[in-house]
Protein backbone atom coordinates (compact mmCIF):
# COMPACT_ATOMS: atom_id res chain seq x y z
CA UNK A 1 0.00 0.00 0.00
CA UNK A 2 1.26 3.63 -0.56
CA UNK A 3 0.14 7.16 -0.44
CA UNK A 4 1.28 9.19 -2.97
CA UNK A 5 0.46 13.53 -3.58
CA UNK A 6 0.63 12.69 -7.10
CA UNK A 7 -1.61 15.46 -9.22
CA UNK A 8 -2.19 12.91 -12.02
CA UNK A 9 -3.70 10.52 -9.62
CA UNK A 10 -5.73 13.28 -7.33
CA UNK A 11 -7.27 14.60 -11.22
CA UNK A 12 -9.10 10.96 -11.12
CA UNK A 13 -11.13 11.87 -7.61
CA UNK A 14 -14.02 13.89 -8.92
CA UNK A 15 -16.69 11.80 -8.22
CA UNK A 16 -18.39 12.54 -5.10
CA UNK A 17 -18.24 10.63 -1.73
CA UNK A 18 -19.73 7.66 -1.21
CA UNK A 19 -20.73 6.99 2.77
CA UNK A 20 -21.20 3.03 3.98
CA UNK A 21 -22.75 2.50 7.03
CA UNK A 22 -21.25 -0.35 8.40
CA UNK A 23 -22.84 -2.60 11.17
CA UNK A 24 -21.09 -3.70 14.23
CA UNK A 25 -19.24 -6.69 13.48
CA UNK A 26 -18.75 -6.40 9.55
CA UNK A 27 -16.42 -4.70 6.96
CA UNK A 28 -15.61 -3.21 3.88
CA UNK A 29 -13.86 -5.07 1.53
CA UNK A 30 -11.82 -2.83 -1.07
CA UNK A 31 -9.21 -3.15 -3.89
CA UNK A 32 -7.20 0.28 -5.62
CA UNK A 33 -4.95 -0.66 -7.99
CA UNK A 34 -1.45 0.85 -8.52
CA UNK A 35 -1.93 4.35 -10.37
CA UNK A 36 -5.38 5.10 -8.90
CA UNK A 37 -6.25 6.26 -5.05
CA UNK A 38 -8.95 5.89 -2.44
CA UNK A 39 -9.51 7.87 0.25
CA UNK A 40 -11.55 6.51 2.89
CA UNK A 41 -12.35 8.73 6.11
CA UNK A 42 -13.89 7.77 9.35
CA UNK A 43 -16.88 9.70 10.23
CA UNK A 44 -18.77 8.39 13.36
CA UNK A 45 -17.99 5.15 15.30
CA UNK A 46 -14.66 3.00 15.47
CA UNK A 47 -12.96 0.94 12.84
CA UNK A 48 -9.65 -0.96 12.29
CA UNK A 49 -7.77 -1.77 8.97
CA UNK A 50 -5.95 -5.16 9.58
CA UNK A 51 -6.26 -4.60 13.74
CA UNK A 52 -5.18 -0.66 13.43
CA UNK A 53 -7.67 1.56 14.24
CA UNK A 54 -8.84 4.52 11.81
CA UNK A 55 -8.50 7.79 13.71
CA UNK A 56 -11.63 9.94 13.26
CA UNK A 57 -11.94 12.77 10.13
CA UNK A 58 -8.63 11.82 9.22
CA UNK A 59 -8.08 10.95 5.73
CA UNK A 60 -6.59 7.86 4.58
CA UNK A 61 -5.24 7.37 1.27
CA UNK A 62 -4.65 3.91 -0.40
CA UNK A 63 -2.91 3.17 -3.90
CA UNK A 64 -2.06 -0.39 -4.90
CA UNK A 65 -4.13 -2.20 -1.61
CA UNK A 66 -6.34 -4.92 -1.09
CA UNK A 67 -7.61 -5.03 2.53
CA UNK A 68 -10.84 -4.17 4.82
CA UNK A 69 -11.95 -1.75 7.02
CA UNK A 70 -13.42 -3.81 10.12
CA UNK A 71 -15.89 -2.37 12.91
CA UNK A 72 -16.80 -4.18 16.01
CA UNK A 73 -19.35 -1.87 16.88
CA UNK A 74 -20.29 -0.41 13.88
CA UNK A 75 -19.47 2.83 11.79
CA UNK A 76 -19.63 5.30 8.76
CA UNK A 77 -16.89 5.73 6.46
CA UNK A 78 -16.39 8.36 3.32
CA UNK A 79 -15.00 7.13 0.36
CA UNK A 80 -13.83 8.74 -2.61
CA UNK A 81 -12.27 7.48 -5.41
CA UNK A 82 -12.64 4.55 -7.33
CA UNK A 83 -11.94 1.05 -6.62
CA UNK A 84 -11.65 -2.01 -8.31
CA UNK A 85 -13.66 -4.28 -6.15
CA UNK A 86 -15.77 -3.06 -2.94
CA UNK A 87 -18.21 -4.78 -0.67
CA UNK A 88 -19.53 -5.13 2.78
CA UNK A 89 -19.26 -8.33 4.30
CA UNK A 90 -21.30 -9.62 6.99
CA UNK A 91 -19.29 -12.66 7.81
CA UNK A 92 -15.67 -12.75 8.83
CA UNK A 93 -13.36 -14.62 11.11
CA UNK A 94 -12.70 -11.81 13.19
CA UNK A 95 -14.07 -12.95 16.60
CA UNK A 96 -11.98 -16.46 16.27
CA UNK A 97 -8.91 -14.17 15.65
CA UNK A 98 -9.56 -11.52 18.74
CA UNK A 99 -10.45 -15.08 20.85
CA UNK A 100 -6.49 -15.82 19.67
CA UNK A 101 -5.49 -12.80 20.76
CA UNK A 102 -6.88 -12.99 24.24
CA UNK A 103 -5.30 -16.78 24.88
CA UNK A 104 -2.22 -15.13 23.46
CA UNK A 105 -2.63 -12.87 26.16
CA UNK A 106 -2.93 -14.85 28.97
CA UNK A 107 0.23 -17.32 28.14
CA UNK A 108 1.73 -13.73 28.36
CA UNK A 109 0.22 -13.20 31.49
CA UNK A 110 0.82 -16.85 32.96
CA UNK A 111 4.64 -16.22 31.29
CA UNK A 112 5.50 -13.07 33.80
CA UNK A 113 3.66 -14.74 36.69
CA UNK A 114 6.35 -17.77 35.68
CA UNK A 115 9.25 -15.37 34.85
CA UNK A 116 9.00 -17.60 31.55
CA UNK A 117 9.16 -16.24 27.76
CA UNK A 118 5.75 -15.07 26.42
CA UNK A 119 4.11 -17.00 23.60
CA UNK A 120 6.62 -17.67 19.74
CA UNK A 121 3.84 -18.08 17.56
CA UNK A 122 4.44 -19.49 14.00
CA UNK A 123 1.38 -18.56 11.18
CA UNK A 124 1.64 -21.09 8.58
CA UNK A 125 -1.21 -21.81 5.67
CA UNK A 126 -1.31 -21.79 1.96
CA UNK A 127 -0.47 -18.80 -0.25
CA UNK A 128 -2.90 -16.12 0.28
CA UNK A 129 -4.85 -17.67 3.26
CA UNK A 130 -4.06 -14.58 5.18
CA UNK A 131 -1.34 -15.11 7.05
CA UNK A 132 0.52 -11.49 6.93
CA UNK A 133 -2.91 -10.53 7.66
CA UNK A 134 -3.07 -12.07 10.62
CA UNK A 135 0.05 -11.54 11.98
CA UNK A 136 -0.88 -7.86 11.44
CA UNK A 137 -3.86 -8.19 13.13
CA UNK A 138 -2.41 -9.90 16.35
CA UNK A 139 0.79 -7.37 16.26
CA UNK A 140 -1.79 -4.48 16.25
CA UNK A 141 -3.39 -6.13 19.13
CA UNK A 142 -0.56 -6.93 21.31
CA UNK A 143 0.83 -3.32 21.05
CA UNK A 144 -3.16 -1.58 21.72
CA UNK A 145 -2.63 -3.30 24.88
CA UNK A 146 0.94 -1.69 25.26
CA UNK A 147 2.91 -4.94 24.54
CA UNK A 148 5.54 -4.68 22.69
CA UNK A 149 5.72 -7.99 19.99
CA UNK A 150 9.15 -8.73 18.02
CA UNK A 151 7.55 -9.63 14.49
CA UNK A 152 9.48 -12.22 11.96
CA UNK A 153 8.87 -11.95 8.56
CA UNK A 154 10.47 -15.25 6.98
CA UNK A 155 8.43 -14.58 3.80
CA UNK A 156 11.07 -13.40 1.43
CA UNK A 157 8.52 -12.88 -1.47
CA UNK A 158 7.47 -9.59 0.62
CA UNK A 159 9.76 -7.85 2.51
CA UNK A 160 8.18 -6.33 5.90
CA UNK A 161 9.82 -3.07 7.04
CA UNK A 162 12.54 -3.66 3.98
CA UNK A 163 12.84 -4.40 0.62
CA UNK A 164 11.44 -8.09 -0.51
CA UNK A 165 14.38 -11.07 -0.77
CA UNK A 166 14.48 -9.68 3.06
CA UNK A 167 14.17 -12.23 6.26
CA UNK A 168 13.50 -9.41 9.24
CA UNK A 169 13.05 -8.91 12.71
CA UNK A 170 11.16 -6.25 14.26
CA UNK A 171 10.39 -4.96 17.88
CA UNK A 172 6.69 -3.52 17.71
CA UNK A 173 6.11 -0.47 20.27
CA UNK A 174 3.89 2.04 18.74
CA UNK A 175 1.12 1.14 15.88
CA UNK A 176 1.56 0.14 12.33
CA UNK A 177 0.93 2.55 9.50
CA UNK A 178 -2.43 2.05 8.38
CA UNK A 179 -1.86 3.49 4.77
CA UNK A 180 1.30 1.61 4.51
CA UNK A 181 0.77 -1.50 6.38
CA UNK A 182 4.27 -2.65 7.36
CA UNK A 183 5.76 -0.06 4.58
CA UNK A 184 9.78 0.54 4.97
CA UNK A 185 11.66 1.73 7.81
CA UNK A 186 12.91 4.97 6.73
CA UNK A 187 16.69 5.34 5.56
CA UNK A 188 16.69 8.72 6.91
CA UNK A 189 14.14 11.62 7.11
CA UNK A 190 11.27 12.20 9.90
CA UNK A 191 7.81 9.94 10.13
CA UNK A 192 4.90 10.30 11.13
CA UNK A 193 4.67 7.56 12.88
CA UNK A 194 7.53 6.20 15.27
CA UNK A 195 9.94 4.14 13.18
CA UNK A 196 10.69 0.82 13.43
CA UNK A 197 14.22 -0.89 13.21
CA UNK A 198 14.39 -4.08 11.50
CA UNK A 199 17.33 -6.43 11.65
CA UNK A 200 17.86 -7.33 8.26
CA UNK A 201 19.42 -10.54 6.39
CA UNK A 202 19.29 -11.04 2.62
CA UNK A 203 18.03 -13.65 1.34
CA UNK A 204 17.74 -12.39 -2.26
CA UNK A 205 15.49 -15.48 -3.72
CA UNK A 206 12.05 -15.91 -3.89
CA UNK A 207 10.97 -19.21 -2.32
CA UNK A 208 12.76 -21.73 0.99
CA UNK A 209 13.17 -24.28 -1.43
CA UNK A 210 15.54 -22.17 -4.20
CA UNK A 211 18.46 -22.66 -1.83
CA UNK A 212 17.92 -24.54 1.70
CA UNK A 213 21.74 -24.25 2.64
CA UNK A 214 21.23 -20.11 2.77
CA UNK A 215 17.74 -20.10 4.11
CA UNK A 216 17.71 -22.67 6.96
CA UNK A 217 21.31 -21.17 8.76
CA UNK A 218 19.30 -17.56 8.03
CA UNK A 219 15.96 -18.75 10.13
CA UNK A 220 18.82 -19.61 12.55
CA UNK A 221 20.04 -16.10 13.17
CA UNK A 222 16.67 -14.49 12.90
CA UNK A 223 16.42 -17.08 16.15
CA UNK A 224 19.22 -16.67 17.71
CA UNK A 225 18.80 -12.44 17.36
CA UNK A 226 15.24 -12.71 18.60
CA UNK A 227 16.18 -14.85 21.74
CA UNK A 228 18.65 -12.64 22.65
CA UNK A 229 16.22 -9.96 22.49
CA UNK A 230 13.64 -11.49 24.34
CA UNK A 231 16.52 -12.26 27.64
CA UNK A 232 17.14 -8.56 27.50
CA UNK A 233 14.01 -6.64 26.57
CA UNK A 234 11.54 -7.46 29.39
CA UNK A 235 8.60 -5.95 27.46
CA UNK A 236 9.60 -8.19 24.75
CA UNK A 237 10.02 -10.92 26.72
CA UNK A 238 6.76 -10.91 28.16
CA UNK A 239 5.43 -10.64 25.07
CA UNK A 240 7.21 -13.35 22.82
CA UNK A 241 6.98 -13.31 19.19
CA UNK A 242 4.95 -13.60 15.90
CA UNK A 243 6.21 -15.28 13.16
CA UNK A 244 4.87 -14.66 9.28
CA UNK A 245 5.78 -17.42 6.90
CA UNK A 246 5.98 -17.83 2.80
CA UNK A 247 3.25 -20.49 1.53
CA UNK A 248 5.24 -22.17 -0.14
CA UNK A 249 6.42 -24.36 3.43
CA UNK A 250 2.58 -25.42 3.62
CA UNK A 251 2.54 -26.51 0.59
CA UNK A 252 3.53 -30.24 0.76
CA UNK A 253 5.46 -32.50 2.61
CA UNK A 254 8.59 -31.56 1.01
CA UNK A 255 9.30 -28.36 2.69
CA UNK A 256 8.05 -29.31 5.96
CA UNK A 257 11.40 -30.02 7.12
CA UNK A 258 11.32 -25.66 7.20
CA UNK A 259 8.16 -25.60 9.26
CA UNK A 260 10.14 -27.84 11.85
CA UNK A 261 13.41 -26.26 11.66
CA UNK A 262 11.77 -23.15 12.38
CA UNK A 263 9.92 -24.26 15.21
CA UNK A 264 12.76 -25.88 16.93
CA UNK A 265 14.96 -22.27 16.47
CA UNK A 266 12.55 -20.25 17.70
CA UNK A 267 11.37 -22.46 20.39
CA UNK A 268 7.68 -21.81 18.83
CA UNK A 269 4.98 -22.87 21.13
CA UNK A 270 1.96 -21.66 19.37
CA UNK A 271 1.24 -22.65 15.66
CA UNK A 272 -1.53 -21.32 13.70
CA UNK A 273 -2.58 -23.03 10.86
CA UNK A 274 -4.56 -20.80 8.78
CA UNK A 275 -7.13 -22.17 6.09
CA UNK A 276 -6.36 -25.69 5.16
CA UNK A 277 -7.58 -28.62 6.80
CA UNK A 278 -4.89 -31.04 5.77
CA UNK A 279 -2.27 -28.88 6.61
CA UNK A 280 -3.95 -28.80 10.37
CA UNK A 281 -3.88 -32.40 10.09
CA UNK A 282 -0.12 -32.66 9.38
CA UNK A 283 0.76 -30.25 11.98
CA UNK A 284 -1.16 -31.96 14.88
CA UNK A 285 0.06 -35.34 14.01
CA UNK A 286 3.64 -34.20 13.98
CA UNK A 287 3.91 -31.27 16.98
CA UNK A 288 0.75 -31.47 19.28
CA UNK A 289 1.48 -32.71 22.17
CA UNK A 290 5.47 -32.28 22.05
CA UNK A 291 7.84 -30.09 23.81
CA UNK A 292 10.28 -27.07 22.84
CA UNK A 293 13.30 -26.75 24.10
CA UNK A 294 12.72 -25.39 27.29
CA UNK A 295 9.94 -27.90 28.13
CA UNK A 296 7.11 -26.25 27.22
CA UNK A 297 3.87 -27.71 25.41
CA UNK A 298 3.20 -27.28 21.57
CA UNK A 299 -0.01 -26.24 20.89
CA UNK A 300 -1.61 -26.50 17.45
CA UNK A 301 -4.92 -23.82 17.01
CA UNK A 302 -6.94 -24.12 13.37
CA UNK A 303 -8.26 -20.94 12.41
CA UNK A 304 -10.12 -19.84 9.21
CA UNK A 305 -9.26 -18.04 5.97
CA UNK A 306 -11.51 -14.61 5.59
CA UNK A 307 -13.48 -15.00 2.46
CA UNK A 308 -11.60 -11.86 2.09
CA UNK A 309 -8.13 -12.92 1.28
CA UNK A 310 -7.68 -12.37 -2.59
CA UNK A 311 -5.28 -14.15 -4.64
CA UNK A 312 -3.04 -11.29 -6.11
CA UNK A 313 -2.15 -11.72 -9.75
CA UNK A 314 2.16 -11.60 -10.86
CA UNK A 315 1.51 -8.11 -12.23
CA UNK A 316 -0.25 -6.59 -9.13
CA UNK A 317 2.55 -8.09 -7.02
CA UNK A 318 5.31 -6.67 -9.18
CA UNK A 319 4.07 -3.52 -8.62
CA UNK A 320 4.13 -3.95 -4.89
CA UNK A 321 7.99 -5.03 -4.92
CA UNK A 322 9.00 -1.98 -7.39
CA UNK A 323 6.34 -0.02 -5.05
CA UNK A 324 8.46 -0.96 -1.98
CA UNK A 325 12.18 -0.58 -4.22
CA UNK A 326 11.11 2.66 -4.62
CA UNK A 327 9.89 3.42 -1.41
CA UNK A 328 12.97 2.01 0.59
CA UNK A 329 14.96 4.65 -1.75
CA UNK A 330 12.54 7.70 -2.02
CA UNK A 331 10.18 7.54 1.03
CA UNK A 332 6.84 8.50 0.09
CA UNK A 333 5.07 11.90 -0.18
CA UNK A 334 4.63 13.05 3.53
CA UNK A 335 8.21 11.18 4.51
CA UNK A 336 10.43 11.61 1.40
CA UNK A 337 13.84 10.34 1.63
CA UNK A 338 16.90 11.93 0.42
CA UNK A 339 18.77 9.09 -1.71
CA UNK A 340 22.56 9.98 -3.12
CA UNK A 341 24.16 8.71 -6.40
CA UNK A 342 27.91 8.70 -7.24
CA UNK A 343 30.07 7.19 -9.39
CA UNK A 344 32.16 4.08 -8.23
CA UNK A 345 34.83 1.83 -10.08
CA UNK A 346 34.07 -2.06 -10.95
CA UNK A 347 37.32 -2.03 -8.97
CA UNK A 348 35.94 -0.40 -5.77
CA UNK A 349 33.04 -3.11 -5.36
CA UNK A 350 33.54 -7.02 -4.24
CA UNK A 351 29.96 -8.42 -5.24
CA UNK A 352 28.82 -11.86 -4.67
CA UNK A 353 26.39 -13.97 -6.19
CA UNK A 354 23.62 -16.24 -4.40
CA UNK A 355 23.70 -19.14 -5.79
CA UNK A 356 20.63 -20.79 -6.91
CA UNK A 357 21.27 -25.07 -7.03
CA UNK A 358 18.35 -25.39 -8.87
CA UNK A 359 19.37 -23.17 -11.61
CA UNK A 360 21.87 -24.23 -14.42
CA UNK A 361 23.98 -21.48 -13.71
CA UNK A 362 24.66 -22.23 -10.39
CA UNK A 363 26.29 -25.46 -11.91
CA UNK A 364 28.89 -22.41 -13.85
CA UNK A 365 30.16 -20.89 -10.74
CA UNK A 366 33.92 -20.24 -9.96
CA UNK A 367 35.48 -21.40 -6.71
CA UNK A 368 34.19 -22.12 -3.77
CA UNK A 369 33.98 -25.05 -1.45
CA UNK A 370 31.30 -24.88 1.07
CA UNK A 371 29.05 -27.77 2.10
CA UNK A 372 28.68 -30.37 -1.21
CA UNK A 373 29.38 -29.44 -4.59
CA UNK A 374 27.40 -26.21 -4.94
CA UNK A 375 29.64 -23.07 -3.41
CA UNK A 376 26.73 -20.69 -1.73
CA UNK A 377 27.98 -17.65 -3.22
CA UNK A 378 30.09 -16.73 -6.13
CA UNK A 379 32.54 -13.87 -7.04
CA UNK A 380 31.11 -11.56 -9.86
CA UNK A 381 32.39 -8.97 -12.07
CA UNK A 382 30.01 -5.80 -12.40
CA UNK A 383 28.51 -5.49 -15.41
CA UNK A 384 25.59 -4.39 -17.69
CA UNK A 385 23.10 -7.55 -16.18
CA UNK A 386 23.48 -5.70 -13.11
CA UNK A 387 21.77 -2.42 -14.04
CA UNK A 388 18.42 -1.64 -12.02
CA UNK A 389 18.88 -4.59 -9.21
CA UNK A 390 19.21 -4.28 -5.83
CA UNK A 391 22.83 -5.04 -3.74
CA UNK A 392 22.84 -5.56 -0.04
CA UNK A 393 25.96 -4.25 1.49
CA UNK A 394 26.74 -6.93 4.69
CA UNK A 395 28.04 -6.66 7.86
CA UNK A 396 31.15 -7.54 6.91
CA UNK A 397 34.94 -8.17 5.89
CA UNK A 398 36.11 -8.19 2.58
CA UNK A 399 37.91 -11.45 3.03
CA UNK A 400 35.24 -13.06 4.84
CA UNK A 401 34.48 -16.73 3.99
CA UNK A 402 31.32 -17.95 2.76
CA UNK A 403 29.87 -18.74 6.18
CA UNK A 404 30.25 -15.92 7.59
CA UNK A 405 29.20 -13.68 4.76
CA UNK A 406 25.94 -15.84 4.96
CA UNK A 407 25.18 -15.39 8.37
CA UNK A 408 25.96 -11.67 7.90
CA UNK A 409 22.97 -9.11 8.34
CA UNK A 410 22.42 -6.41 5.94
CA UNK A 411 23.71 -2.74 6.99
CA UNK A 412 21.76 -1.14 3.46
CA UNK A 413 20.82 -1.68 0.06
CA UNK A 414 21.84 0.30 -2.85
CA UNK A 415 20.86 0.14 -6.05
CA UNK A 416 22.72 -0.14 -9.54
CA UNK A 417 21.48 2.65 -11.78
CA UNK A 418 24.01 2.16 -14.37
CA UNK A 419 27.04 0.65 -15.63
CA UNK A 420 29.59 1.45 -18.15
CA UNK A 421 31.33 -1.29 -19.06
CA UNK A 422 34.01 0.38 -20.98
CA UNK A 423 34.42 2.91 -19.08
CA UNK A 424 34.33 0.22 -15.89
CA UNK A 425 32.51 2.53 -13.93
CA UNK A 426 29.05 2.21 -12.36
CA UNK A 427 26.24 4.72 -11.14
CA UNK A 428 25.07 3.35 -7.72
CA UNK A 429 22.06 5.15 -5.68
CA UNK A 430 22.74 4.54 -1.52
CA UNK A 431 19.84 5.79 0.93
CA UNK A 432 22.63 8.08 2.47
CA UNK A 433 25.38 10.59 1.22
CA UNK A 434 29.11 9.82 1.61
CA UNK A 435 32.02 6.44 0.46
CA UNK A 436 30.22 3.89 0.07
CA UNK A 437 31.81 1.48 2.80
CA UNK A 438 34.42 -1.24 2.04
CA UNK A 439 31.83 -4.28 2.75
CA UNK A 440 30.94 -7.23 0.40
CA UNK A 441 27.62 -6.87 -0.97
CA UNK A 442 25.43 -9.62 -2.22
CA UNK A 443 23.28 -9.67 -5.40
CA UNK A 444 20.50 -12.34 -5.30
CA UNK A 445 17.74 -12.51 -8.38
CA UNK A 446 14.87 -11.44 -5.76
CA UNK A 447 13.39 -8.79 -6.19
CA UNK A 448 13.75 -8.84 -9.99
CA UNK A 449 15.27 -5.42 -11.65
CA UNK A 450 13.76 -1.99 -10.64
CA UNK A 451 12.56 -0.23 -13.09
CA UNK A 452 13.55 3.07 -13.61
CA UNK A 453 14.56 4.49 -10.10
CA UNK A 454 16.65 7.52 -11.00
CA UNK A 455 15.02 7.63 -14.79
N1 LIG B 1 -10.55 -9.58 5.09
C1 LIG B 1 -9.93 -9.18 4.01
N2 LIG B 1 -10.54 -8.37 3.12
C2 LIG B 1 -9.94 -7.95 1.99
N3 LIG B 1 -8.70 -8.31 1.65
C3 LIG B 1 -8.03 -9.11 2.48
C4 LIG B 1 -8.60 -9.60 3.69
N4 LIG B 1 -7.69 -10.39 4.32
C5 LIG B 1 -6.60 -10.40 3.53
N5 LIG B 1 -6.80 -9.65 2.43
C6 LIG B 1 -5.87 -9.44 1.31
O1 LIG B 1 -5.68 -10.70 0.66
C7 LIG B 1 -4.34 -10.81 0.20
C8 LIG B 1 -3.73 -12.08 0.78
O2 LIG B 1 -3.64 -11.94 2.19
P1 LIG B 1 -2.25 -12.12 2.98
O3 LIG B 1 -1.14 -11.37 2.32
O4 LIG B 1 -2.53 -11.82 4.40
O5 LIG B 1 -2.06 -13.67 2.74
P2 LIG B 1 -0.76 -14.56 2.97
O6 LIG B 1 -1.24 -15.88 3.41
O7 LIG B 1 0.21 -13.85 3.86
O8 LIG B 1 -0.20 -14.62 1.50
P3 LIG B 1 1.25 -15.15 0.99
O9 LIG B 1 1.38 -16.58 1.37
O10 LIG B 1 1.17 -14.98 -0.49
O11 LIG B 1 2.26 -14.25 1.64
C9 LIG B 1 -3.62 -9.53 0.65
O12 LIG B 1 -3.62 -8.62 -0.44
C10 LIG B 1 -4.48 -9.03 1.79
O13 LIG B 1 -4.34 -7.63 1.97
Amino acid sequence: MLFVTDSRVKSQEVDTPTIHELQKGSEWRFEVAFGTSVEVKLLSGTAELFGTELALNQTYTFIGAKAAIYTWNGCRLEVSGTCQVEYTAEETPMISYSNTHFALENLRQSAVAENREGPRVLVVGPENAGKTSLVKILTAYATRMGRQPIVVNLDSREGMLSIPGSLTATAFSSIIDVEEGWGSSPTSGPSLVPIKLPLVYYYGLPSPEDNKKIYKPLATRLALSVSSRLMEDEAAKETGCLIDTPGAISQGKANYDVIQHVVSEFSVNVLLVLGSERLYSDMLRRFDGSKTSNDENITVIKLSKSGGCVDRDETFLKQARQAAIREYFFGEANRTLSPHTQQVDFGQLLIYKITEPNSLIASLMPGGEVEGDVPLFGKVEPSVLMQNCVLAILHADLGDSQEILRDASVMGFVYVADVDDKKRKLRILAPVSGRLPARPMVLGSWPEPALNLVG
